[in-house]
Protein backbone atom coordinates (compact mmCIF):
# COMPACT_ATOMS: atom_id res chain seq x y z
CA UNK A 1 0.00 0.00 0.00
CA UNK A 2 2.56 2.35 1.17
CA UNK A 3 5.16 1.64 -1.59
CA UNK A 4 6.59 4.61 -3.31
CA UNK A 5 5.45 3.41 -7.32
CA UNK A 6 5.16 6.58 -9.12
CA UNK A 7 5.98 9.89 -8.59
CA UNK A 8 2.21 10.70 -9.04
CA UNK A 9 1.19 8.98 -6.03
CA UNK A 10 3.68 9.73 -3.91
CA UNK A 11 2.82 13.58 -4.37
CA UNK A 12 -0.89 12.42 -3.33
CA UNK A 13 0.97 11.08 0.02
CA UNK A 14 3.21 13.86 0.63
CA UNK A 15 -0.12 16.23 0.20
CA UNK A 16 -1.97 13.56 2.34
CA UNK A 17 1.00 14.07 5.09
CA UNK A 18 0.98 17.88 4.87
CA UNK A 19 -2.80 17.75 5.20
CA UNK A 20 -2.50 15.98 8.02
CA UNK A 21 0.22 18.10 9.46
CA UNK A 22 -1.63 21.33 9.27
CA UNK A 23 -4.98 19.59 10.72
CA UNK A 24 -3.09 18.61 13.87
CA UNK A 25 -1.65 22.30 13.79
CA UNK A 26 -5.25 23.56 13.76
CA UNK A 27 -6.65 20.84 15.96
CA UNK A 28 -4.23 22.06 19.05
CA UNK A 29 -4.56 26.12 18.13
CA UNK A 30 -8.57 25.25 19.01
CA UNK A 31 -7.58 22.64 21.56
CA UNK A 32 -9.76 19.96 20.08
CA UNK A 33 -7.91 17.48 22.36
CA UNK A 34 -8.90 14.35 21.37
CA UNK A 35 -8.65 14.96 17.96
CA UNK A 36 -5.37 16.38 18.06
CA UNK A 37 -4.45 13.77 19.82
CA UNK A 38 -5.26 11.31 17.38
CA UNK A 39 -3.97 13.25 14.76
CA UNK A 40 -0.19 13.52 15.99
CA UNK A 41 -0.39 9.76 16.07
CA UNK A 42 -1.58 9.10 12.30
CA UNK A 43 1.19 12.16 11.71
CA UNK A 44 3.99 10.53 13.87
CA UNK A 45 3.19 7.15 11.61
CA UNK A 46 3.03 8.67 8.28
CA UNK A 47 6.40 10.39 9.04
CA UNK A 48 7.66 6.69 9.45
CA UNK A 49 6.14 5.36 6.73
CA UNK A 50 7.29 7.93 4.70
CA UNK A 51 10.80 7.60 6.23
CA UNK A 52 10.84 4.02 4.95
CA UNK A 53 9.27 4.59 1.34
CA UNK A 54 12.37 6.86 1.17
CA UNK A 55 14.92 5.03 2.82
CA UNK A 56 16.84 4.59 -0.17
CA UNK A 57 16.96 8.38 -0.95
CA UNK A 58 17.55 9.10 2.78
CA UNK A 59 20.62 6.64 2.63
CA UNK A 60 22.36 8.68 -0.45
CA UNK A 61 21.37 11.71 0.84
CA UNK A 62 23.40 11.07 5.02
CA UNK A 63 26.33 9.33 2.70
CA UNK A 64 26.87 12.81 0.50
CA UNK A 65 26.33 14.50 3.73
CA UNK A 66 29.21 12.77 5.62
CA UNK A 67 31.21 13.29 2.78
CA UNK A 68 30.69 16.68 2.33
CA UNK A 69 29.30 16.48 -1.81
CA UNK A 70 25.84 16.86 -0.58
CA UNK A 71 25.49 19.11 -3.89
CA UNK A 72 25.76 16.21 -5.54
CA UNK A 73 22.48 14.76 -4.72
CA UNK A 74 20.80 17.48 -6.30
CA UNK A 75 22.37 16.51 -9.48
CA UNK A 76 20.15 15.06 -11.93
CA UNK A 77 22.01 10.60 -12.62
CA UNK A 78 23.41 10.93 -16.24
CA UNK A 79 21.38 7.85 -16.96
CA UNK A 80 18.09 10.59 -17.91
CA UNK A 81 20.10 11.81 -20.54
CA UNK A 82 20.09 9.38 -23.60
CA UNK A 83 23.16 9.77 -25.95
CA UNK A 84 21.84 10.31 -29.98
CA UNK A 85 22.72 6.86 -31.35
CA UNK A 86 20.17 4.97 -28.22
CA UNK A 87 17.41 7.37 -29.52
CA UNK A 88 18.20 6.32 -33.16
CA UNK A 89 18.84 2.47 -32.33
CA UNK A 90 15.42 2.48 -30.20
CA UNK A 91 13.47 4.96 -33.57
CA UNK A 92 15.59 2.76 -36.05
CA UNK A 93 14.16 -0.26 -34.46
CA UNK A 94 10.30 1.40 -34.41
CA UNK A 95 10.43 1.76 -38.08
CA UNK A 96 11.45 -1.67 -39.14
CA UNK A 97 8.86 -3.22 -36.31
CA UNK A 98 6.22 -1.07 -37.84
CA UNK A 99 6.92 -1.78 -41.57
CA UNK A 100 7.04 -5.38 -40.73
CA UNK A 101 4.01 -5.03 -38.75
CA UNK A 102 5.77 -6.95 -35.65
CA UNK A 103 3.48 -5.56 -32.79
CA UNK A 104 6.13 -3.89 -29.96
CA UNK A 105 5.50 -2.28 -26.61
CA UNK A 106 8.61 -0.23 -24.95
CA UNK A 107 8.56 1.39 -21.56
CA UNK A 108 11.20 4.33 -21.62
CA UNK A 109 12.54 5.36 -18.26
CA UNK A 110 12.74 9.39 -18.46
CA UNK A 111 13.45 10.60 -14.98
CA UNK A 112 14.44 9.27 -11.58
CA UNK A 113 13.97 5.45 -11.43
CA UNK A 114 11.15 3.30 -11.73
CA UNK A 115 10.22 0.96 -8.62
CA UNK A 116 9.69 -2.27 -10.52
CA UNK A 117 7.39 -3.55 -8.17
CA UNK A 118 4.96 -1.30 -10.71
CA UNK A 119 4.74 -3.64 -12.99
CA UNK A 120 1.89 -6.87 -13.15
CA UNK A 121 4.93 -9.24 -13.87
CA UNK A 122 8.63 -7.74 -14.16
CA UNK A 123 9.15 -10.20 -16.83
CA UNK A 124 12.73 -11.68 -17.87
CA UNK A 125 16.02 -9.52 -17.18
CA UNK A 126 18.01 -9.06 -20.16
CA UNK A 127 20.23 -6.01 -19.10
CA UNK A 128 21.84 -5.58 -22.09
CA UNK A 129 22.97 -2.48 -24.24
CA UNK A 130 19.86 -1.11 -26.54
CA UNK A 131 20.35 -2.35 -30.45
CA UNK A 132 17.95 -2.09 -32.98
CA UNK A 133 18.93 -6.22 -33.62
CA UNK A 134 18.34 -6.66 -30.14
CA UNK A 135 15.00 -4.78 -29.88
CA UNK A 136 13.82 -6.49 -33.15
CA UNK A 137 14.70 -10.10 -32.13
CA UNK A 138 13.10 -9.79 -28.76
CA UNK A 139 9.59 -9.02 -30.39
CA UNK A 140 9.90 -11.47 -32.85
CA UNK A 141 6.69 -13.49 -32.55
CA UNK A 142 8.25 -16.97 -32.52
CA UNK A 143 10.25 -15.82 -29.16
CA UNK A 144 9.04 -16.59 -25.87
CA UNK A 145 9.53 -13.17 -24.37
CA UNK A 146 8.10 -11.24 -27.58
CA UNK A 147 4.81 -11.14 -25.13
CA UNK A 148 4.82 -8.22 -22.91
CA UNK A 149 7.05 -4.68 -22.74
CA UNK A 150 10.31 -4.32 -22.66
CA UNK A 151 11.45 -2.22 -20.03
CA UNK A 152 14.93 0.54 -20.86
CA UNK A 153 16.62 2.45 -18.51
CA UNK A 154 19.47 4.42 -19.50
CA UNK A 155 21.03 2.80 -22.83
CA UNK A 156 19.82 -0.37 -20.96
CA UNK A 157 17.20 -2.75 -21.75
CA UNK A 158 16.64 -4.39 -18.37
CA UNK A 159 14.01 -6.60 -19.26
CA UNK A 160 11.60 -8.15 -21.52
CA UNK A 161 8.36 -9.82 -21.07
CA UNK A 162 7.24 -7.17 -18.52
CA UNK A 163 3.26 -7.24 -18.11
CA UNK A 164 1.83 -3.52 -17.05
CA UNK A 165 -1.23 -2.42 -15.07
CA UNK A 166 -3.98 -1.77 -17.61
CA UNK A 167 -6.07 1.56 -18.02
CA UNK A 168 -9.50 1.77 -16.93
CA UNK A 169 -10.47 4.17 -19.68
CA UNK A 170 -12.86 3.63 -21.97
CA UNK A 171 -10.89 3.10 -25.51
CA UNK A 172 -11.71 3.15 -28.92
CA UNK A 173 -12.67 -0.58 -30.41
CA UNK A 174 -9.70 -0.14 -32.53
CA UNK A 175 -6.88 -0.15 -29.27
CA UNK A 176 -6.85 -3.17 -27.53
CA UNK A 177 -4.70 -4.66 -24.73
CA UNK A 178 -1.16 -3.09 -25.96
CA UNK A 179 -2.61 0.39 -26.25
CA UNK A 180 -4.25 -0.13 -23.10
CA UNK A 181 -1.41 -1.30 -20.94
CA UNK A 182 0.75 1.54 -22.70
CA UNK A 183 -2.13 3.88 -21.04
CA UNK A 184 -1.79 1.95 -18.00
CA UNK A 185 1.63 2.25 -17.21
CA UNK A 186 2.18 6.22 -17.85
CA UNK A 187 -1.17 6.69 -15.87
CA UNK A 188 0.63 5.45 -12.81
CA UNK A 189 4.17 6.42 -13.50
CA UNK A 190 5.14 10.27 -14.31
CA UNK A 191 8.36 9.39 -15.07
CA UNK A 192 7.91 6.94 -18.51
CA UNK A 193 7.39 7.02 -21.86
CA UNK A 194 5.84 4.41 -23.83
CA UNK A 195 6.06 3.84 -26.63
CA UNK A 196 3.98 1.12 -29.04
CA UNK A 197 3.94 -0.28 -32.50
CA UNK A 198 0.25 -2.22 -33.99
CA UNK A 199 0.29 -5.92 -34.69
CA UNK A 200 -2.90 -4.93 -36.85
CA UNK A 201 -1.48 -1.67 -38.49
CA UNK A 202 1.91 -1.13 -38.29
CA UNK A 203 1.04 2.10 -36.15
CA UNK A 204 3.57 3.83 -34.05
CA UNK A 205 1.80 5.54 -30.66
CA UNK A 206 3.35 7.78 -27.85
CA UNK A 207 2.21 7.13 -24.34
CA UNK A 208 2.39 9.82 -21.61
CA UNK A 209 0.98 10.70 -18.71
CA UNK A 210 -1.99 8.37 -19.90
CA UNK A 211 -2.52 10.03 -22.84
CA UNK A 212 -1.79 8.43 -26.72
CA UNK A 213 0.00 10.22 -29.31
CA UNK A 214 -1.15 8.67 -32.29
CA UNK A 215 -0.63 7.70 -35.54
CA UNK A 216 3.12 8.89 -35.35
CA UNK A 217 5.54 8.60 -38.28
CA UNK A 218 9.16 7.58 -37.28
CA UNK A 219 10.41 10.54 -37.47
CA UNK A 220 7.88 12.42 -35.83
CA UNK A 221 8.76 10.15 -32.85
CA UNK A 222 12.44 10.43 -33.38
CA UNK A 223 11.90 14.49 -32.90
CA UNK A 224 9.56 14.18 -29.56
CA UNK A 225 12.10 11.50 -28.14
CA UNK A 226 14.73 13.79 -28.60
CA UNK A 227 12.75 16.90 -27.87
CA UNK A 228 11.83 15.09 -24.63
CA UNK A 229 15.37 14.59 -23.91
CA UNK A 230 17.38 17.71 -24.73
CA UNK A 231 14.62 18.91 -22.01
CA UNK A 232 15.33 16.38 -19.38
CA UNK A 233 19.38 17.51 -19.99
CA UNK A 234 18.53 20.82 -19.60
CA UNK A 235 16.00 20.69 -17.12
CA UNK A 236 16.58 21.94 -13.45
CA UNK A 237 19.20 19.88 -11.42
CA UNK A 238 17.23 18.11 -8.90
CA UNK A 239 18.21 14.20 -8.37
CA UNK A 240 15.26 12.26 -9.83
CA UNK A 241 14.19 10.79 -6.05
CA UNK A 242 13.90 14.39 -4.99
CA UNK A 243 11.69 15.72 -8.14
CA UNK A 244 8.35 15.44 -6.04
CA UNK A 245 10.02 17.86 -3.62
CA UNK A 246 11.28 20.04 -5.75
CA UNK A 247 7.72 20.41 -7.44
CA UNK A 248 6.32 20.39 -3.92
CA UNK A 249 8.84 23.69 -2.96
CA UNK A 250 8.97 25.65 -6.31
CA UNK A 251 11.96 27.30 -7.82
CA UNK A 252 12.59 29.38 -4.82
CA UNK A 253 12.52 26.83 -2.07
CA UNK A 254 15.28 25.06 -4.60
CA UNK A 255 17.39 27.92 -4.68
CA UNK A 256 17.33 28.30 -1.03
CA UNK A 257 18.11 24.19 -0.92
CA UNK A 258 20.93 24.32 -3.22
CA UNK A 259 22.55 27.69 -1.90
CA UNK A 260 22.24 26.26 1.87
CA UNK A 261 24.03 22.72 1.18
CA UNK A 262 26.49 24.46 -1.37
CA UNK A 263 27.43 26.81 2.35
CA UNK A 264 27.06 23.32 4.32
CA UNK A 265 29.61 21.68 1.66
CA UNK A 266 31.98 23.90 1.57
CA UNK A 267 32.36 24.60 5.33
CA UNK A 268 32.55 21.31 5.59
CA UNK A 269 35.48 20.84 2.78
CA UNK A 270 37.02 23.76 4.91
CA UNK A 271 37.24 22.09 8.26
CA UNK A 272 38.74 18.97 6.22
CA UNK A 273 41.46 21.38 5.21
N1 LIG B 1 -0.79 -5.88 -19.63
C1 LIG B 1 0.06 -6.04 -20.64
N2 LIG B 1 1.37 -5.78 -20.45
C2 LIG B 1 2.24 -5.93 -21.44
N3 LIG B 1 1.91 -6.34 -22.68
C3 LIG B 1 0.62 -6.63 -22.94
C4 LIG B 1 -0.36 -6.49 -21.93
N4 LIG B 1 -1.54 -6.82 -22.46
C5 LIG B 1 -1.31 -7.16 -23.73
N5 LIG B 1 -0.01 -7.04 -24.03
C6 LIG B 1 0.63 -7.32 -25.32
O1 LIG B 1 -0.28 -6.98 -26.35
C7 LIG B 1 -0.57 -8.11 -27.12
C8 LIG B 1 -2.02 -8.14 -27.47
O2 LIG B 1 -2.31 -7.03 -28.17
P1 LIG B 1 -3.81 -6.70 -28.64
O3 LIG B 1 -3.98 -7.17 -30.02
O4 LIG B 1 -4.82 -7.10 -27.62
O5 LIG B 1 -3.67 -5.15 -28.47
P2 LIG B 1 -3.79 -3.98 -29.52
O6 LIG B 1 -3.65 -2.73 -28.66
O7 LIG B 1 -5.02 -4.16 -30.36
O8 LIG B 1 -2.50 -4.13 -30.37
P3 LIG B 1 -2.37 -4.43 -31.92
O9 LIG B 1 -2.80 -3.19 -32.61
O10 LIG B 1 -0.93 -4.72 -31.99
O11 LIG B 1 -3.26 -5.61 -32.22
C9 LIG B 1 -0.21 -9.29 -26.30
O12 LIG B 1 0.19 -10.36 -27.12
C10 LIG B 1 0.92 -8.79 -25.45
O13 LIG B 1 2.16 -8.94 -26.11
Amino acid sequence: MLLAIGERRTLYMVRGLIILMLAAVISEKFQLTLLSFVIEKLVLGAAVAMAVIFQGEFRRFLELLGQGKVLQFFQRKPSASKPNNVVDELVEAVRELSQNRTGALIVVETTGSIDMRVFVDQGVPIDGEISKALLQTIFQPKTLLHDGAVFIRGSRIISAGVILPLSDKTFSRQLGTRHRAAMGITEIVDQCLCIIVSEETGSISLAEKGVLDRPLTSSKLKELLDKKFALLVKGESVAPGWGLLSRLIGPKGRRFLQTTFRTLSSNSSEEKK
